[in-house]
């Protein structure tokens, strides 16, 4: 899979920003990116939830990743072909891409689409998980994604995309949705 830049003019209603998140993070930059090019909003749910508790969930991923395993996703997306660009946001989970976006990925044809990922993690990076999105799916334009600090859940530190964080961390979306160009018209 390749990651090109492509200029892009889309209408609002051919984007569809689909993400996963847990301890909110992601869904922060989630609605930055939409309150910047609109679109659908859709956070990715999960048939059976993951445990509240960090180890146990910790443990399952391993697990999951282990046996390639896709849980199934409770939402579901309504005629996917009507968007032209999906971005797909993810925290690392084990350095790695979280076994649901792997269930989305698998479950929805993005073949001809523009696929654009973002990521918050604890500090450690985006691990395998940008590869693995372009290794899922081969037909699409990938487009350089954005990853940022989240939380640090192992150390109680949940939510931190908030107050002067989460304007720093609009800014640099910004900057990156203009450096992408991914550009958006409303009519
Ligand atoms: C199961 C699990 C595994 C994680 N593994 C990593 C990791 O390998 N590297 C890392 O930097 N952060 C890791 N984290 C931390 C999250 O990536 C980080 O807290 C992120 O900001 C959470 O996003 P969210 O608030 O949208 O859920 C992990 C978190 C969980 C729950």
């Amino acid at each position: 899979g390749s990651i090109t830049t492509v200029a892009d003019t889309v209408s609002s209603d051919k984007i569809l920003i689909v993400y996963l998140s847990r301890t909110n993070n992601t869904r922060a930059l989630a609605e930055m990116i939409h309150k910047q090019v609109g679109g659908k909003l859709v956070a990715l749910e999960l048939e059976n939830p993951y445990p509240k508790n960090y180890q146990a969930t910790v443990q399952q991923v391993a697990g999951e990743n282990e046996t390639g395993y896709l849980p199934p996703l409770k939402t579901k997306i309504d005629r996917i072909q009507q968007y032209d660009v999906v971005f797909v946001g993810f925290p690392t989970w084990g350095m790695q891409l979280p076994p649901p976006i792997k269930s989305f990925l698998r479950q929805y044809d993005l073949r001809g689409k523009t696929v654009v990922p973002f990521n918050s993690n604890a500090g450690y990076g985006v691990g395998s998980s940008f590869r693995t999105v372009a290794e899922l799916c081969p037909n699409s334009n990938m487009l350089e994604g954005f990853t940022t600090r989240g939380g640090v859940e192992r150390d109680g530190q949940y939510l931190v995309i908030k107050d002067e964080k989460a304007d720093e961390a609009a800014a640099a979306v910004a900057k990156w949705l203009q450096k992408i160009k991914v550009l958006t018209h409303t009519h």
